[in-house]
């Protein structure tokens, strides 16, 4: 499993108990960026945002940021962490599998109906509360590497989908990795592919010879068939359908070619 997991999303979506959760079940350390804050200044958010405003607060949640983002566990994050740019530069730049816990804004209602320790969430009009759920579920989605939707889960089900999808992640990453590579390659080849094609298109138009060969085709078509027939991975429909894309992709190139020259 990747080092560090950063949980994210709008207040109340969970980050804070499905992070204990999560913590439980993978035994892994759990930092909640809230309760550092706490310890670092001894008030609350609430309290620290009463007595010194919001942007004074925002800077201290940087600060805090900053010095845990290689914590070797979960991270639960203040719904607002992502309202600043260098916060959102410092997640982005950080190794951690960012989690996005998504609610509805009817649900966060729900659930915050009685709370009484989120300022934000108190001085906020509706429309206002709107606007930033809008604006920051853009940043939650884009920082995120999963969303996993929360909404009638109980935390640990949320915890368990997390779990699946980091191993998942960490079983399909070196194969991807490999995958990647070969993508590369072949599309290297490919490129070396197209050079030669070039140059078979300037003798075709010296020779005065028909750029569409059909019989030469069919040919290069069954000899590979025949040359792949023992390869399970190598269907003969695969055969077709790749050539038929290089076939049609070198006759245009060919025919742009000998047009352009005319
Ligand atoms: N999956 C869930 N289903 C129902 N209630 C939840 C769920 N996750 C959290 N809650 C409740 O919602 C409230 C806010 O949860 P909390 O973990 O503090 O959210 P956050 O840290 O994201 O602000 C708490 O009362 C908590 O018990
Ligand atoms: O959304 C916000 O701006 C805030 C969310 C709170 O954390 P939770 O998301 O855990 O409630 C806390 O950091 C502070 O009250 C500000
Ligand atoms: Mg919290």
């Amino acid at each position: 499993m990747s080092k560090t997991t950063i949980l994210i999303g709008f207040m109340g979506a969970g980050k804070t108990t499905v992070g204990k959760v999560l913590a439980n079940i993978t035994n892994q350390p759990l930092l909640d960026l809230d309760d550092e804050f706490t310890r670092g200044t001894k008030l609350s958010p609430k309290e620290f945002m009463e007595q010194l405003g919001e942007e004074e607060f925002r800077t201290t949640e940087t600060r805090i940021l900053k010095s845990q983002l290689d914590f070797d566990g979960i991270i639960s994050t203040g719904g607002g962490v992502v309202e600043s740019e260098l916060n959102r530069q410092l997640i982005r730049d950080s190794s951690a599998q960012v989690i996005y816990l998504k609610t509805s804004l009817a649900n966060v209602l729900e659930r915050l109906s009685h709370d009484n320790v989120r300022p934000m969430l108190r001085k906020m009009s509706v429309i206002d509360l709107q606007n930033c759920w809008n604006r920051r579920g853009i940043f939650y989605q884009l920082l995120s590497n999963v969303t996993i939707e929360t909404t009638n889960k109980n935390p640990t089900k949320i915890a368990r989908e997390i779990i699946d999808f980091e191993q998942q992640h960490d079983e399909l990453l070196p194969l991807r990795s490999q995958i990647d590579s070969l993508d590369r390659q072949i599309f290297n080849l490919v490129s070396q592919r197209f050079d030669v094609v070039r140059e078979v298109a300037s003798v075709k138009e010296q020779l005065h010879a028909s750029v569409v060969q059909t019989e030469r085709m069919d040919e290069v078509r069954a000899e590979l068939k025949n040359d792949f027939s023992d390869n399970s991975n190598i269907s003969e429909q695969l055969i077709e359908e790749m050539m038929n894309i290089l076939f049609s992709s070198s006759i245009q190139r060919e025919n742009e070619q000998i047009k352009k020259v005319d």
